[in-house]
């Protein structure tokens, strides 16, 4: 029988930025409408779409091998799991999540210290209980189902535990930050027995390799260019890397080709330099991965 891994795609708001890093990383996932199995095209693999609340449990009761869901929910449910690595993206940004404590705007609370007594709604109940249990304040928290927002505008409950990316719910409903609590971003699960399975591991390394690769190589470009010999030090020296650019002779020439990967963000202020130091034929090119070594055993 061949190998099969079991993959959990999260299922909500981290599920089209997972496709799309997939994508990236060099795997199409098709997911059609109301199906909970999306396609691979990838022989040794099987995705479900789970919800990130619930990724941790199915991935340590071994229903599925491995999984993506936000370390938030991982921590919330004390999943048995063991974490492979972090990828840093969210809905929208590549950037991590917020959880915050959030009041209406014309409220009297500045710190958590003034919500003595009060009642506080969240989806990330035991969370937010362990926050306040811990500086001995005494607050009731109530679980949320969501549009939790809703509830501290209503008047429903005096502050809330959310979850932030763009901050823009908590503006469009004229609601103010007291304090931040933690920050979470995606993490690779895997059950331990799968883990300890040699070819599942090769499998998991292989791809947490490839999606960090993408992630890594997102707002990166290539860079390459040809110098007099005698301009090598002073263009390496403004040129930025990741390690040191790669310096190589020109064929039946004392010109050499310079290359580096840098932040494309960097390139339009380092092209005037470059030409000013006796670059030529400088050429930028896209890369879809950076690829490092993700994991260690
Ligand atoms: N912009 C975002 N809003 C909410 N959760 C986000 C966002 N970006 C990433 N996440 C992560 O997604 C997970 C929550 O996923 P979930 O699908 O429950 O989000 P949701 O926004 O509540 O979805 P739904 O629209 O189904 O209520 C958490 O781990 C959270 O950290
Ligand atoms: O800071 P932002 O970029 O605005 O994103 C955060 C918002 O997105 C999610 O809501 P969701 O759409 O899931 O609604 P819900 O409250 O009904 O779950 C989350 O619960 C916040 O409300
Ligand atoms: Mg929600």
């Amino acid at each position: 029988m061949s190998n099969i891994l079991k993959f959990g795609i999260p299922k909500g708001s981290l599920e089209d930025a997972t496709v799309d890093l997939f994508k990236q990383a060099g795997w199409k996932v098709g997911i059609s409408s109301r199906s909970y199995f999306p396609t691979i095209d990838d022989d040794e693999m099987n995705c479900k779409l789970i919800r990130p609340q619930e990724m941790g449990k199915y991935v340590e009761r071994g229903t599925i091998d491995v999984g993506i869901a936000g370390r938030d929910w991982v921590r919330e449910n004390d999943s048995d799991v063991m974490e492979v690595c972090e990828m840093v993206y969210s809905k929208v940004s590549r950037r991590p999540v917020r959880w915050v404590l959030v009041v209406a705007q014309d409220s009297k609370v500045q710190k958590p210290e003034d919500l003595h007594g009060a009642t506080i709604s969240t989806e990330l109940v035991g969370f937010t209980k362990r926050y306040f249990a811990e500086r001995n304040i005494p607050v009731t928290v109530e679980f949320s189902w969501g549009a939790t927002e809703a509830k501290v505008v209503d008047g429903l409950c005096d502050a809330i535990v959310e979850v932030t990316e763009t901050g823009s719910t908590i503006r469009a409903n004229n609601l103010r930050i007291v304090c931040d609590l933690m920050e979470s971003v995606p993490v690779l699960i895997v059950n331990k027995a799968s883990w300890a399975d040699p070819w599942k591991r090769a499998k998991i390394q292989q791809i947490a390799t490839l999606l960090k690769s993408a992630l890594a190589a997102e707002g990166m470009v290539g860079i390459k260019m040809n110098a007099p010999n005698d301009r090598v030090e002073a263009i390496t020296k403004v040129l930025p890397s990741l390690n040191n650019p790669t310096v190589a002779h020109l064929y039946n020439s004392d010109w050499v080709s310079i290359e580096s990967v840098l932040p494309e963000k960097e390139v339009r202020r380092i092209v005037p330099e470059l030409i000013s130091l006796g670059a030529e034929g400088i050429v930028e090119y896209p890369l879809s991965k950076i690829i490092q070594p993700a994991i260690t055993d």
